[in-house]
């Protein structure tokens, strides 16, 4: 597919893990039932990377997975994805996304922003004004989305301490009101704070009643 070189436009990699091993802080949310917690490992994937390809300004998602559910359901969405690499690690995966993408503009989003609003996301992206660029999560330490200069590397410095990492890399801050981009979920009162902000409708679907 030609998808043409506007340059304001950004092209996104989003990383999921294999639905078996993510979201492990969130066991209890689902009560320890491994089925119900890989529907809610999902839904926080496909909430986020629809609010994503709804954002004016984001030319092309694509994820980054070695999960066939993942990778199945991400094409009814219209998305395509990307087998990891074979050398283990986020920002591995990340990395091999990037250059297999060759965008003029590349990024970086977590798949766990159930609550992710296309405005808030697009405002990040103006608010970047072509710098290689970075939102911290809400506790500002983590990093929920990164953002390369056009034409420029990603860098990923995802992990533990990601936002300081970045910072240090030479990647600008930007903290603006965007809180369903900030929030993103590890924990349960992570989960209650994304569903106060308005949860996308898979993840609601996905929560047990006692949750909503
Ligand atoms: N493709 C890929 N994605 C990854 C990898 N490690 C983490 N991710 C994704 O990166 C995002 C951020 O990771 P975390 O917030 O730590 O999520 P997680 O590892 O599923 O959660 P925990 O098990 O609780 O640490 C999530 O969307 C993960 O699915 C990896 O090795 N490969
Ligand atoms: C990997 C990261 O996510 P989390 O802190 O949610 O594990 C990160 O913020 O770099």
């Amino acid at each position: 597919m030609d998808y043409g070189e506007v340059r304001d436009e950004v092209d996104l990699v989003v990383p999921v893990k294999t639905l078996d091993r993510a979201k492990t802080r969130l066991t209890s949310a689902t009560g320890g039932d491994p089925v119900s917690h890989a529907a809610l490992a999902l839904a926080l994937a496909l909430d986020t990377v629809s609010a994503a390809v709804a954002t004016p300004g984001v030319r092309r998602v694509v994820t980054i997975t070695s999960d066939p559910a993942v990778a199945a359901e991400m094409a009814a969405l219209g998305v395509e994805s990307l087998p990891e690499p074979p050398q283990p690690g986020l920002n591995q995966a990340l990395e091999h996304g990037a250059r297999t993408l060759r965008s003029s503009r590349i990024g970086a989003l977590q798949a766990d922003l159930p609550a992710l609003r296309p405005d808030e996301l697009q405002a990040a992206l103006e608010a970047a004004r072509g710098r290689r660029a970075f939102v911290p999560d809400r506790q500002g330490t983590g990093t929920t989305l990164l953002l390369a200069a056009p034409g420029g590397e990603l860098d990923p410095r995802f992990g533990v301490g990601s936002a300081g990492l970045h910072r240090l890399s030479g990647a600008v801050a930007l903290i603006g009101a965007w809180p369903s981009l900030r929030c993103d979920v590890d924990t349960e009162e992570d989960l209650r704070l994304a569903l106060a902000l308005g949860l996308g409708t898979r993840t609601a679907n996905a929560l047990p009643a006692r949750t909503t």
